[in-house]
């Protein structure tokens, strides 16, 4: 995350680190968002067929640890990317991909599932959200150890497909939020985009996908997450199939 703060500890306690081994240690390289106890939704850009993976849940400080690290293991048969991916081509969106660890989480303080909006609500221009992870401090920059989080307001599609924004490479199925100086940056892929409804309860609106070639924080091109309420019928099938 570019420009944003240290987060309050465990103030996104569905956010995750996935992390893949090598060498047999185990590296972060990607959010996601615990939405069930056992589901955990991540980018489908996140996810290389060869590798072992392992979800961090109550993670903050990655430096030391706390006490309220889960480590549990996923299993390659238990990982599913949209049939819709093209590793190709971000910009064709269905970036998203669900794991299913291969134990419960256990709920707590510190570890919390994402709920995810209303199937196909889009957000208006503006809306207030915010971006969590443990991505790049700045483009080619260094990975923090703590959670960070920025504000990172709603573009709508109207304006972030205009021809000097992102055009035709967002599209409806996407959330572009941001386009200033704060963004998301690589590593911060897959975590979520948490937005407070009305009524205080927090959703998961997006799943980070993609900021500009160009630089992470470059003017008007917002960070690009997944819209997670054009995929509410994939994420019920497989987790109800599965
Ligand atoms: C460096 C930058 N990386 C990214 O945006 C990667 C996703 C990369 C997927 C493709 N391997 N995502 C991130 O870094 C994230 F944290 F912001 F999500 C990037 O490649 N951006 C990018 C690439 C292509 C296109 C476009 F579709 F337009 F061709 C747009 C943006």
């Amino acid at each position: 995350v570019v420009n944003g703060d240290d987060a309050v500890p465990y103030s996104w306690p569905w956010q995750i680190s996935l992390q893949y081994e090598r060498d047999g240690a185990f590296y972060h390289t990607c959010g996601g968002t615990l939405i069930t106890p056992i589901w955990v939704m991540t980018a489908a850009h996140c996810i290389s067929a060869s590798r072992t993976y392992e979800v961090v849940l109550g993670e903050y400080d990655m430096s030391k640890a706390e006490g309220s690290e889960q480590r549990i293991p996923v299993n390659p048969g238990d990982i599913f990317v949209h049939p819709g991916w093209n590793s190709g081509c971000v910009s064709c969106g269905d970036d998203i991909a669900l794991l299913k660890l291969s134990r419960s989480a256990e709920l707590s303080d510190t570890v919390q599932l994402g709920c995810l909006p209303p199937p196909d609500e889009v957000l208006p221009n503006g809306y207030p959200c915010y971006i969590s992870g443990w991505g790049r401090l700045y483009t080619g920059g260094p990975l923090p150890a703590k959670l960070q989080q920025a504000f990172l307001p709603v573009v709508d599609y109207a304006h972030c497909s205009q021809p000097d924004w992102w055009g035709s490479t967002v599209k409806t199925t996407m959330v572009c939020a941001g386009g200033d100086i704060k963004a998301g940056c690589n590593g911060d892929s897959g975590g979520p985009l948490n937005c407070q409804a009305p009524d205080g309860i927090w959703y998961v609106h997006g799943v980070t996908s993609f900021v500009s070639s160009r630089g992470c924080n470059t003017l008007q091109k917002p960070t690009v997450f997944t819209r997670v309420s054009a995929f509410e019928a994939w994420i019920k099938e497989i987790i109800t199939n599965n």
